[in-house]
């Protein structure tokens, strides 16, 4: 059976790696160069790295040298995000040379052009589904942006490769991931999902790795990596199979 894959954070605002609590502009606590938290995290042993540009997400502007910067000195494959709404910032983000995108409020306000880039792109393409109970939120997470299950059945027909599942009420609050949002995510796809939010422990990531045969293909870890709760590279031993 196939390992739970752990992509590590790195979310970057105003120039620093910092963690939000439920995504909510103004609770960042800042740890710190990007450039040397993505370093560490690499010489860890991570296989991958989730980026997020916060500031192209909430539309305070952006930090795509610095991002540009992180991406091209990784070995290892860089899932990216925020931002990522037109052909420039599509482009601006594949240049880079990440392995994939994430796009959040693209696939909420721009479906047709979400279904393009898909047929174009193919699995360099994975849509966030943010999501606060079953309703998605885009534009830094401050707006509704539909119904969970019918926009997955609608990407679902358009071929979308993954699905990143983000429960804003459990991301940045080290309570625990929803495991019941993704057991109910994985039962309307059959692609693969990566969690997101909440993970607090190794306990956390086994319960994770449980789910892999039903579709969880792998997990974000954030503040959990940054208080210490554990190193990656326990975590990593946890998940290994
Ligand atoms: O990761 C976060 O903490 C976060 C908080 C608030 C907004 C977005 C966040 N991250 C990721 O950014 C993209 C969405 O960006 P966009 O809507 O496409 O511009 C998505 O992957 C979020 O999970």
């Amino acid at each position: 059976m196939a390992k739970l894959e752990l992509l590590p954070a790195v979310d970057v605002r105003d120039g620093q790696a910092v963690r939000l609590v439920h995504g909510e502009s103004g609770t960042e606590t800042s740890y710190g160069s990007p450039l040397e938290a993505a370093l560490a995290w690499q010489r860890s042993g991570a296989e991958w790295l989730h980026l997020v540009d916060l500031d192209a997400a909430f539309g305070t502007g952006d930090n795509r040298d610095l991002i540009s910067e992180v991406t091209g000195a990784m070995d290892i494959k860089v899932e990216l995000s925020g931002g990522i709404r037109d052909d420039d910032t599509l482009a601006a983000a594949l240049a880079t040379g990440c392995t994939r995108v994430n796009l959040g409020t693209a696939a909420l306000e721009t479906p047709e052009w979400v279904a393009k880039v898909i047929a174009e792109h193919g699995d360099r393409i994975a849509v966030g589904l943010d999501v606060r109970g079953t309703t998605l939120r885009g534009r830094g997470w401050t707006r509704d942006g539909g119904d969970l299950y019918e926009t997955l059945e609608r990407l679902n027909q358009e071929g979308c490769a993954r699905y990143v599942v983000t429960d804003i009420a459990k991301d940045g609050t080290l309570q625990g991931p929803n495991l019941e949002l993704l057991r109910t995510v994985c039962a309307a796809t059959d692609r693969p999902v990566v969690a997101s939010g909440g993970v607090s422990s190794l306990a956390d990531l086994r319960a994770l790795a449980d789910l892999v045969p039903l579709g969880v293909e792998g997990s974000i870890v954030g503040k959990a990596l940054y208080a210490k709760a554990f190193t990656l590279e326990e975590a990593l031993e946890a998940v290994a199979k």
